[in-house]
This record gives C-alpha cells, structure tokens and sequence, in this order.
C-alpha cells in the first residue's frame, strides 16, 4: 500500500500484487472488516452475556465484575473497528506483543497512521482476535477460558453421521494391508486428501461463529470439478518413496475438520508411510474454530466416551498413538501472530527448523494459505512456488478451501471464469486447491535478491 488517505477507502477492488486491505472497497477485506468483524463480536458478547450465570458459577466470584470489564474492552473494540480507529498498540513486552506492535510500525512506515480500514487486511482481522484474548487474558477468573468452546462443542456434535461414515471408510481402507499396490496407496490417499479439503468448508469464522448444518460430503466426486489445482499426485509420491520420519500438519479448525484431519494422518501410520505426525495448534481460541490443545485432547476424549463403538475404537486407538508419541501436539505463539510466513525464519527460527526436519508439511485452510501467499493479491496464474516469496522449511502442500480474495497457481483464464459466473467466487468456500510446492535447495553462491 502506499499514500493512503485512511479516512476514505477506495471504491475499486484490490489492484494486482498489493497486500489485501479494508483500503479497498470491493475488496473481501473491506467486506469482513465493515459487516462481518463487528457480528462477530457481537454474537461474542451476546453469548456472554447470555451464560454469565453458568460463568459466575463456575469461575468464583470475582467472575461477575470481570465478565463486566470484558464486555466492555469487547464493546470498546467494536467500537474502534466500526469508527476505523488506528490499532491500538498491544502492551506489555512478550514476543507475541511485540510482533504485533512490530506489524504496526511498519505499516506506519509504509503508510502512515495504521486503522482498521487501512491496514493490511492480515493485521486488522488477527489483531481483532488478539484484541479478544486479552481482555480475557488479563483477568484471572478467564486466563484459561475458551470463550468460542460452546460453538467449537457443538459443531462437532453435529458432525456425528459424517463422522460414523468417515469412520467405516477409514477403517476399511486401514483393515488390511496385503493386498496393497502402490495404485490402491495413491487412489485411497488422493481420495482421503479430498474429503480431506472439503472439511475445511465447516468453518464458523466464515459463518461468523454460527455452526451450521454440515455442508462437507464423503462423496466428495459431485466436488471434482471444483478443485481447482490437484497436487495429489506430487503430494502421494512424497509420503510414499521419500525418505524422513516425520510430517507436520498445521491445523486449521476444530470439529469435522480436526477429524478428518486425524483420519489422514491414521491412514499414514497404519500404511506405515510414516512414522511420527506432528500437528501444529494455535495456543489459544482463533478465528472462532481454530483448533487449541485442549480441543485436540477433547476429542480425542470424546470419541473414547461415544455411544457409537466404532468412534469409540477409533478414540482409543488415536489415543495410544499420542502416548506412543507417534502423533505429538505442538504449540508455537508464531501461529497466532499477524506476520506472513515469509518472516517466520526470522522471527520463529525454532518452528522453522523443526519445520525444516519434516519430510512434508500440511498447511491447512484460508487464513494459513493467506499467510503462505504474504497476504498479496497475486494473479490468479502466478505459480504457487513464486507466491510463496522464498517461504521454503520444505516440501509443503496446502489443502484450502477459497475462502479469501487472493489465489495463485491457476491455469490461464479460470478465475475470470469463475468471476464470470458469481464475482463472490472467491468467499464462498466451494472451490478449493490442493497446491504442493519442493524443497528449493538455494543454490551455494545464490545472492538473496
Ligand atoms: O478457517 P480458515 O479456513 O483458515 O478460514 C479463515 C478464513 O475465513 C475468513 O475468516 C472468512 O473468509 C477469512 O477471513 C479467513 O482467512
Ligand atoms: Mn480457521
């Protein structure tokens, strides 16, 4: 961005190879910052105030004048997105504080005073949700309160028949393994990444926190033609002939998503194509339904205590896996900070080499593929590997489900297809792309451009 007059935002979309703003007025940005930001939080607070009686119960008594005190900082927030305020710089001196007033001063630099509407869109939408933990945070009844558990609860509950046949599926693709051929692998794995992709649909940032009847479908073939790049293949060949222990997957929501999460990586250990699966939590609530420790181990928890005996076998398996530390559960504030990814080797270098020991990492969902993409509005076709401006730990995939107005890696002509046919394509979640990308090895007297 550049000589902004952050007072007005423009009435054009974003133009090409700039970072997504609320600047823009045709931008989905724009869009979420104005309608959907402020919903959001206000379905928030009505939930507070709605279970502060159970809240005062359960947290002791100084829970009540609390509550109070959130309501407002929540209010407050609101209030400051809906006037386009200049962010707040966050307080105190932690690592994730000053990651956020570091994202502040530099787009004061490029551009002046930073707002809401005139930040990158990355800032204003993670600032919103850091703004949220803490006012929590800093009152000690709340430190340890999940104030999106009750809709993360009940997606999941309401996940269970898709659940119960994603359960029959797995079971029959992990029931025997000698009748296996490296066609059977690669048709089973391809098919379990798509179901896979299209968990990613159930998303309640984008339903704005209201859980909704479940979209995603185990017959996932009336999806093909939506897939808009299908990196299976690649992805398949990786897990099957390559070398290394390891995959990350970094998650993205809790509920139908975290479980069809699960059901990748089982099929992999059951296959014995790997033999550690390392999943990535944010370390606390995120954008509604992004998945914490504590939901992963509710889960878990939660299909061992299901009346249905095959989620209850498959909890009890998944649970020997986390004892055996053959699926470990890895926390790192850099998920939750506003910065691209591109800055990660500078600014987490302990996640980024832990990254760089794994045979392949899974970038799951929108907001990680916005990250993965530096937040630009590249053209449409510009190769994946390019968008990623150098963000290399190693070889990577992203299953995501379009959920934002930016995208890479399409063949010549189909976005403008697509904009022919609903100019909202972009914000919907019905189209999705399974985008691998190599472990580029710099080469020795390569100069950083
Ligand atoms: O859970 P996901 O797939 O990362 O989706 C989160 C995304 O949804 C939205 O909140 C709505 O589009 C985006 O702003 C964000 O990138
Ligand atoms: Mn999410």
């Amino acid at each position: 961005m550049c000589d902004c007059d952050y007072n007005r935002s423009l009435d054009i979309a974003t133009p090409r190879n700039v970072y997504l703003s609320g600047y823009y007025k045709r931008s989905f940005g724009y869009y979420s910052i104005k309608h959907r930001e402020p919903v959001i939080l206000t379905h928030l607070i009505d939930n507070l105030v709605r279970s502060k009686e159970e809240i005062a119960n359960k947290l002791g008594p100084n829970a009540a004048e609390e509550l109070k005190e959130i309501i407002g900082d929540i209010s407050k927030l609101k209030y400051e997105i809906q006037t386009n305020k200049p962010l707040e710089k966050i307080p105190g001196t932690d690592l994730e504080a000053m990651a956020y007033n570091q994202c502040i001063d530099k787009c004061a630099v490029d551009c002046g005073n930073v707002t809401h509407f005139s930040c990158i869109w990355l800032l204003a939408e993670c600032y919103m949700y850091k703004r949220i933990k803490e006012a929590f945070i800093t009152r000690p009844s709340f430190k340890d309160y999940d104030y999106f558990l009750s809709q993360k609860k009940e997606g999941f509950d309401m996940c269970k028949p898709l659940r119960i046949q994603l359960t029959k599926h797995l079971n029959a693709l992990t029931g025997d393994n000698d009748s296996d051929t490296k066609g059977s692998l690669l048709r089973d794995f391809t098919n379990l990444l798509k179901i896979n992709l299209w968990g990613n649909k159930c998303d309640l940032s984008l339903s704005l926190g209201v859980v909704e009847s479940q979209q995603a479908e185990l017959d996932i073939s009336i999806f093909e033609d939506n897939i808009l790049a299908d990196d299976c293949e690649k992805i398949f060949d990786v897990v099957y002939t390559e070398t290394g222990t390891q995959i990350d997957i970094v998650l993205d929501n809790a509920g139908y998503e975290l479980f069809t999460d699960l059901c990748v990586a089982d099929y992999l250990i059951s296959k014995k194509l790997i033999d550690i699966v390392k999943f990535h939590v944010k370390s606390y609530p995120w954008f509604i339904s992004d998945v914490t420790k504590k939901d992963f181990d509710w889960m878990i928890k939660e299909l061992m205590s299901s009346s249905d005996n095959l989620l209850k076998d498959l909890g009890n398996k998944w649970l020997v896996y986390k004892h055996k530390q053959v699926w470990k559960v890895e926390e790192h504030d850099f998920w939750t900070y506003p910065q691209e990814f591109v800055h990660m080797k500078t600014m987490a270098p302990d996640l980024y080499q832990m990254l760089s020991e794994s045979r392949l990492v899974i970038f799951k969902g929108d907001l990680n593929y916005r990250k993965l993409m530096g937040e630009k509005n590249w053209d449409p076709v510009t190769p994946f590997e390019e968008a990623l401006q150098g963000f290399n730990p190693a070889k990577l995939c992203a299953l995501r489900t379009v959920k934002a107005d930016l995208i890479s890696g399409l063949k010549e002509g189909v976005a403008e297809q697509l904009a022919e046919k609903d100019s909202k394509w972009m914000e919907t979640g019905n189209y999705g792309l399974i985008q691998f990308s190599e472990k580029i090895v710099p080469l020795e007297n390569e100069t950083k451009v």
